[in-house]
């Protein structure tokens, strides 16, 4: 997989791994004019992204993994852009000839729609408690009054909402965004769901002539503000194309996952993952006061060895220090171990770790945590040290 110095090299050049085959090609980003990429068919564009794919050797042995086919076949493949540009140069919203739409300006969604401001955008924005637009309109947003106004006026719309019930209100509620849209536009959903949701909310877009593309991001509100996110894609590839240009804005690589419900799906596993690491950290890190080491000290061992992650290095010292200055919230990450439960139940896969680890998280809620980072899990833990005293 390359690494490129710019994203506008990145826009240009994309990495399509074949999990089937094993096999890395590399290939020109189709530069169509925006009509052009919406009025292609899904066939056409398809046709046009093999055509101009090159094969090169394979890069990675197939693992054993690999060999259980897990997902429906459109899913065996995937594609991916990875770029190492920060915001403060990402001037590529020029590529995007078309009106860009922002739901939901939280922790996340405004930082995304402030670097596609920064970029050149034609952004309209719009979020249920007004006042968080002031800062974007200062910076040159568009205001819109309802979801369904700025679908109305913008080509390609994005979301970034708390959670399935909330995505779901704001693309189909009343005046949601699915009555602003039809045929040639787009709706790009960013918030992390369950496939369930993501498949309601693509049908409705869908059945408007819209397209309709999943995108749940790997990283936080720092890689947020510095456009180094990780788009997990899935729906029609004419909108990925078209909104490429805008990813590579906001984040530093994507994938392309196939199916709609693959995006919330790699989503759910990751995080749960994510989760699970942060309670047993934080396990690890009251375990090592109470035997009378130095957790600053636990937390540097950590950070030199196999199991180093940004994420220790990043949380641990301010964890020590009981602070949790909110990234991440709590109650999000709640959220994603009970649908990556719900992931797992629906194909019979026991757990235990995830079980245990939201049971964690669910007490921290009970403790007035919602709203903190996630690391404050750690509160959790340490209430019940203090009654087994
Ligand atoms: N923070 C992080 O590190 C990351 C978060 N995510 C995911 O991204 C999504 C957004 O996260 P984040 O920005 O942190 O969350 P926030 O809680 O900061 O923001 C949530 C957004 O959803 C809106 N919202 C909530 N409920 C409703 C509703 N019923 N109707 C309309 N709008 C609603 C909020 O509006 P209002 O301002 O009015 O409350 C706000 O704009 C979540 O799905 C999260 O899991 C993914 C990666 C990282
Ligand atoms: O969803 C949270 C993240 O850090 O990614």
């Amino acid at each position: 997989m390359p690494t490129l110095s710019t994203k506008g090299e990145a826009a240009r050049q994309m990495v399509k791994c074949s999990v089937a085959n094993a096999s890395i090609c590399f290939r020109q980003r189709l530069l169509l004019p925006f009509s052009a990429v919406f009025s292609s068919s899904p066939l056409s564009m398809a046709m046009a992204m093999t055509s101009s794919s090159i094969y090169c050797r394979p890069r990675f042995p197939i693992s054993p993994l690999r060999r259980m086919p897990r997902f429906p076949k459109s899913s065996s493949s995937f594609t991916t852009i990875a770029s190492s540009q920060t915001s403060a140069d990402a001037g590529e919203g020029g590529e995007f000839p078309g009106r860009v739409g922002f739901l939901g300006l939280g922790i996340m969604g405004s930082p995304m729609a402030i670097n596609l401001l920064k970029a050149g955008c034609d952004v309209t924005v719009w979020n249920r408690t007004k006042s968080k637009c002031n800062h974007l309109i200062d910076l040159g947003a568009k205001y819109e009054p309802s979801p369904a106004e700025v679908a109305s006026s913008c080509d390609v719309t994005f979301a970034m909402l708390a959670d399935p019930e909330s995505a779901v209100d704001v693309a189909c509620g009343t005046n949601g965004a699915v009555k602003g849209m039809g045929s040639g536009k787009g709706y790009v959903d960013a918030s992390t769901v369950d496939g369930a949701t993501s498949k309601l909310i693509s049908k409705h877009i869908r059945d408007t002539g819209a397209s309709f593309l999943e995108a749940p991001v790997s990283g936080s509100k720092k890689p947020a503000e510095d456009g180094q996110l990780i788009f997990l894609t899935a729906g029609d590839a004419s909108l990925y194309e078209i909104a490429s240009p805008l990813l590579d804005i906001m984040g530093k690589s994507r994938f392309y996952l196939g199916e709609v419900g693959n995006g919330a799906a790699m989503k759910l596993v990751v995080n749960m993952i994510m989760g699970s690491m942060m309670a047993s950290f934080s396990e690890g890190l009251l375990l090592s006061e109470k035997v009378g080491l130095d957790p600053n000290v636990l937390i540097e061992v950590i950070s030199q060895g196999a199991i180093s992650a940004p994420m220790f290095a990043v949380k641990g010292p301010s964890m020590v220090k009981a602070t949790y200055p909110t990234a991440f919230p709590l109650k999000h990450q709640q959220k994603d171990l009970r649908l990556a439960l719900g992931l797992a139940e629906s194909v019979t896969q026991p757990m235990p770790v995830a079980a245990a680890a939201n049971e964690l998280y669910k007490v921290a809620k009970s403790y007035g945590l919602s709203d903190h980072d996630f690391s404050a899990v750690i509160e959790a833990l340490r209430a019940k040290l203090q009654h087994s005293e």
